[in-house]
């Protein structure tokens, strides 16, 4: 059976918008060029590194593993997990008669090295976060993937709407860096981060390096930031939330809708415009209605990651 042949079991059950069922693990285009195989197409076997608590928050975690290869096994490999795809977990817990299956999203891969890592959410009283809550470094775990429909082509320069709901900006992030780190990729991004405040803000340190570039900007929409002018609205104008906030970052005190939207549209002449968006389902549904619109796109335009 070809490795990256799915059934009924690889299926995690809860209603993923990219199900593995329709996005099998895909044949890297990359190894095929470099005559090399990518492990994780099946359940390949990964050692954690390590289990950090992220941004002082004991549920949050970012795991960090790298690929174990067999002993009689040729180093004739890379790990491919593209930008904006994720990859399934499996692991057999006590008390489940089932192995358990959760997709997890990559921030951060390395082709040669064969490592990755996934900033996790733990959901209180989840199976699966429980399970990583309390992994110690150089346990192994099962991978497999990548599994996801989003291609991004550099040839064809577009202005690119990223918007991610709090933990669900990890996996935007090496879709920024894709773009960003190619000098002759002319697409330009509007990279909106939706969460309650700023305490709940990750990764700030890494879009301020993504400022840096001619091609991106970012904006942070807080809902329930407080805010000491007393306003019931307000932006990076506001002396008081000025203070709080980093070095030429933006942000506005309010929900994103189709009219805040609208004002980020990019004015530069590009070849059409997509909308990805990273969240859970009900955040999905609703950023993409208000996209289409703020944008007036078609539902090709619109990935769902
Ligand atoms: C494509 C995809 C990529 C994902 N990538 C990541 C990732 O990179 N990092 C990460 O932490 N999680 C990610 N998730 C969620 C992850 O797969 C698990 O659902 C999560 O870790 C909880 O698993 P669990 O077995 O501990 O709890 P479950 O038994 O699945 O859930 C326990 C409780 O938490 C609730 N819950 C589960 N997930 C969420 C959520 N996201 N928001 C609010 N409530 C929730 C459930 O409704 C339930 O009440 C992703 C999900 C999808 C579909």
């Amino acid at each position: 059976m070809p490795e990256n042949e799915v059934d009924e079991t690889d299926c995690c059950g809860n209603g993923c918008t990219n199900c593995i069922l329709d996005n099998p693990p895909k044949l890297s285009q990359q190894a095929l060029l470099a005559g090399k195989r990518n492990v994780i197409l099946s359940y390949a076997r990964f050692k954690m590194l390590s289990n950090v608590v992220h941004n002082g928050d004991e549920q949050l975690r970012l795991l960090h593993f790298v690929y174990v290869a067999s002993d009689d096994e040729e180093n004739d490999s890379i790990l491919d997990i593209p930008p904006g795809h994720h990859v399934m977990l499996r692991a057999e817990l006590a008390g489940h008669a089932a192995p358990l299956l959760r997709p997890y999203s990559p921030y951060w891969t390395d082709f040669v090295a064969k490592e990755f890592k996934i900033l996790v959410k733990l959901q209180p009283g989840g199976p699966m976060s429980d399970y990583l809550a309390a992994l110690e470094p150089l346990q192994v775990l099962n991978f497999r993937g990548p599994i996801g429909n989003y291609v991004h082509d550099s040839s064809s320069p577009k202005s690119i709407y990223i918007i991610a709901q709090g933990v669900a900006i990890a996996p935007t992030l090496p879709i920024v860096a894709q773009v960003l780190d190619n000098e002759d990729d002319m697409s330009c991004i509007r990279h909106l981060m939706c969460v309650k405040d700023l305490q709940h803000v990750y990764f700030r340190g890494r879009l301020l390096e993504f400022a840096k570039y001619w091609n991106y900007r970012s904006c942070l929409y807080l809902a329930h930031q407080k805010c000491g002018c007393g306003a019931a609205t307000c932006d990076e104008l506001c002396v008081h939330l000025k203070k709080e906030l980093r070095y030429n970052e933006r942000a506005r005190r309010l929900r994103l809708d189709a009219m805040q939207l609208a004002a980020q549209k990019i004015s530069s002449n590009q070849n059409g415009s997509i909308v990805i968006i990273a969240g859970n389902s009900t955040f999905q549904r609703s950023i993409r209605e208000q996209a289409i619109i703020a944008f007036k796109l078609s539902d090709e335009n619109i990935y769902l990651l």
